[in-house]
């Protein structure tokens, strides 16, 4: 049995929670909020897992120095965007070393980094066991209905990815290992940017032909960044790649998906945020993954025409028009290079 804390009690925190329970680890979940650690104390979390009933093993606190100390296993699912703040915080109650995972999908935009090396430059190498990508085609939401669900434990230490991969794993909650935590994170974080764009394209009214043909070329360009970033090309054939890609652009679940379409259908994304109540990693992402084009040289055309749809003001349909009227191509351009 593993001493697990989880950072983050929004759908995936807690769907996470809920595998772990069940596993018989002996496990704590961190909120921010007292009210929501009461909540989940009398077995629900109504605001992100609407109906479940979460397992009585599942016990909640808004003491953080209460949840460090608690364990050897630290499960950090925050959004991106709190990661820092969070890991500042965990970083003041350490006092041993311990593993870290994390299950967040997205790239910080400026300083352009990953995950893991946000951590790493958050807390104290003495302290870092390890870090852990566990990531993948993965809606909370199926997750604690016990539905059938494929993920990625990556590390470049195999042992401590087969660590994770036997604390998650049961008979619904299948766990893959791989070595390429870059092609990982980058997989999950890029993903978002074209969730997005297909769901603006249905919001528009395209039907599937577009849908494909984003999903294609959308995975086109996460890998052809990917490689230069240093990810090995076969990671986004993977669960973490195409598998993910898949889930996002087509689940109702996805936060990222209905995001798009609200703004297909017209509405700002001030309009969007305030009605998700959740969080749209994709926004941030679409920043930080054009900023990554530029810095690597990598044509990111998809990428491009969200940017100027999110923070350049032109609308969707014109976004459309210019991917259609780019310059002619051979399809497999570029992509001959990744192999
Ligand atoms: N939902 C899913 O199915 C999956 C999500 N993920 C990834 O997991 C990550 C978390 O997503 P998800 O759980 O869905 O997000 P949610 O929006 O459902 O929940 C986010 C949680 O983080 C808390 N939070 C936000 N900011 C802070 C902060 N500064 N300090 C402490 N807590 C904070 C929120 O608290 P509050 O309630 O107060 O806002 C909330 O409990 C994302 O990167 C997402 O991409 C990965 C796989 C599947
Ligand atoms: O990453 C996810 C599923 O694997 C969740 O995607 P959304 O954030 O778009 O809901």
């Amino acid at each position: 049995m593993e001493k697990v804390s989880i950072f983050g009690a929004g759908s995936w925190g807690t769907a996470l929670g809920y595998v772990l329970a069940q596993n018989s680890q002996d496990i704590l979940i961190w909120t921010h909020r007292p009210d929501q650690a009461e909540e989940i104390n009398q077995h629900s979390n109504n605001k992100y897992l609407k109906n479940i009933r979460l397992p009585e093993k599942l016990v909640a606190t808004a003491d953080i120095t209460k949840a460090v100390i608690h364990a050897n296993v630290l499960v950090l699912a925050v959004p991106t965007k709190a990661i820092r703040e969070v890991c500042a915080s965990i970083r003041e109650s350490l006092d041993k070393k311990v593993l870290f995972v994390h299950v967040s999908k997205g790239i910080e935009p400026d300083s352009l980094k990953r995950i893991s090396e946000m951590i790493q430059e958050e807390i104290p190498e003495q302290w870092i066991e390890d870090i852990v990508v566990l990531s993948g085609p993965s809606h909370a939401e199926e997750v604690v209905l016990e539905q059938p669900t494929t993920v990625t434990a990556a590390c470049q230490n195999t042992a401590s990815a087969e660590r994770v991969q036997d604390m998650f794993m049961n008979q619904y909650f299948r766990v893959y290992t791989n070595t390429d935590v870059i092609g990982v994170e980058l997989g999950g974080a890029l993903k978002n940017i074209i969730a997005l764009a297909v769901g603006i394209t249905t919001g528009l009214g395209y039907g599937d032909n577009a849908k494909a043909a984003l999903m294609t070329r959308g995975l086109a360009e996460i890998a052809r960044l990917g490689v230069k970033m240093g990810a090995t090309p076969l990671t986004f054939s993977g669960l973490t790649g195409v598998g993910d890609l898949i889930v996002t652009c087509t689940s109702v679940h996805s936060r990222n998906w209905r995001a798009g379409n609200m703004l297909g259908k017209g509405k700002t994304i001030e309009e969007v945020l305030e009605e998700m109540g959740m969080v749209v990693e994709g926004i941030r992402t679409t920043k930080a993954a054009y900023q990554l084009a530029q810095k690597y040289n990598v044509p990111m055309p998809i990428t491009d025409a969200l940017y100027s749809v999110l923070f350049d003001g032109i609308t969707t349909e014109q976004a459309v028009n210019a991917l259609m009227a780019r310059n002619k191509k051979n399809e497999m351009e570029d992509l001959i290079n990744l192999l």
